[in-house]
């Protein structure tokens, strides 16, 4: 039997409907969620995540704004810029749309967001409470792909959760989510040796290597939970880390891309942002 397919776009609209309720009661005490994005220079796919964040921030009812930046700009000013919206009431949420171009430090720039206010969940203080178990803003990806898991009925604990991938936004903070919730997890990276071996120990295999179609049917175990976190762009068309057709054949439940992972990065970062404000009420 084919794999059952997870639609991030349904659980996204599960939850953006969750916090729609949220965001209408905070309004009514008088906090209406508030988000500031800044993006810097002019890619095509930055500006359509920036967008889609845009739009997602007025469909909730937040206060929004968005800050286009020229590609050139100084890091100082985009410094300037962050310390003014970390003093700002309205502003409960600052995101920073990554990548930066190269003058600029990624490290600078995350640091200098107030941790209360870093709804990415890049910043240290968020990164290290996260993984001592603090309340902290959780990384948005990994959080979606925890959310999607445990929407789907999937039973985590004590589970074998391979991660594929080793980035500080998602293959990481990925493995971490996952031990919160009593899996026992390896982490694969590039020089892993016989990865094949490895993957096809997984329950729950997550791919976030960022190479298309890297997985193969060979690499998953029958019956494996697969979930797809790349998104690569091969001819003008999106795909993701897994061939998923073939492993949709070996899997029980797969993730598309598009339509997976990909709509529950702005849903998370939204549920940040209302967590935010709902912390400042306090
Ligand atoms: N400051 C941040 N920068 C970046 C993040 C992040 O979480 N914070 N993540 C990615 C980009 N990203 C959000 O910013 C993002 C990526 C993909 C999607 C998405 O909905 N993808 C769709 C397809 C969209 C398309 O056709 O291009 C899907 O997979 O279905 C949303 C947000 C890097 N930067």
């Amino acid at each position: 039997m084919p794999a059952q397919v997870i639609s991030g776009k349904e659980v996204a609209a599960q939850i953006r409907r969750e916090l729609k309720s949220e965001v209408e009661q905070l309004t009514g005490k008088g906090i209406q969620p508030g988000l500031a994005v800044i993006l810097v220079g002019d890619d095509p796919a930055s500006h359509s995540y920036v967008k889609g964040k845009e739009k997602a921030s007025i469909e909730l009812g937040f206060y929004s704004e968005i800050h286009r930046l020229e590609a050139s700009v100084s890091e100082e000013n985009v410094l300037a810029l962050i310390s003014k919206l970390n003093g700002d009431p309205k502003i409960h949420g600052i995101l920073v749309q990554l990548p930066l171009p190269g003058h600029i430090s990624e490290k600078k720039v995350i640091q200098a967001i107030n941790p209360d206010k870093d709804v990415d969940g890049f910043h240290p203080e968020n990164v290290g409470n996260m993984y001592i178990g603090l309340p902290a803003f959780l990384p948005c990806t990994p959080h979606g792909v925890i959310q999607m898991l445990k929407r789907s009925d999937v039973d985590i604990k004590g589970k074998h959760a391979v991660v594929l991938g080793r980035s500080n936004i998602v293959g990481k903070p990925m493995a971490q989510l996952l031990l919160a919730e009593d899996a026992t997890v390896t982490i694969c990276h590039s020089r892993t040796i016989d990865l094949p071996a490895i993957t096809r120990q997984a329950d729950i295999l997550i791919a976030a290597v960022g190479k298309a179609g890297m997985v193969t049917a060979d690499m998953v175990k029958p019956g494996a939970v697969v979930i797809d976190v790349g998104v690569n762009r091969v001819e003008g068309k999106l795909v993701g880390d897994c061939q998923f057709d073939e492993v949709s054949r070996v899997a029980s439940l797969i993730t598309p891309v598009p339509g997976g992972v990909g709509p529950m990065t702005i849903t998370m970062l939204m549920y940040n942002t209302v967590e935010s404000a709902k912390r400042s009420l306090n």
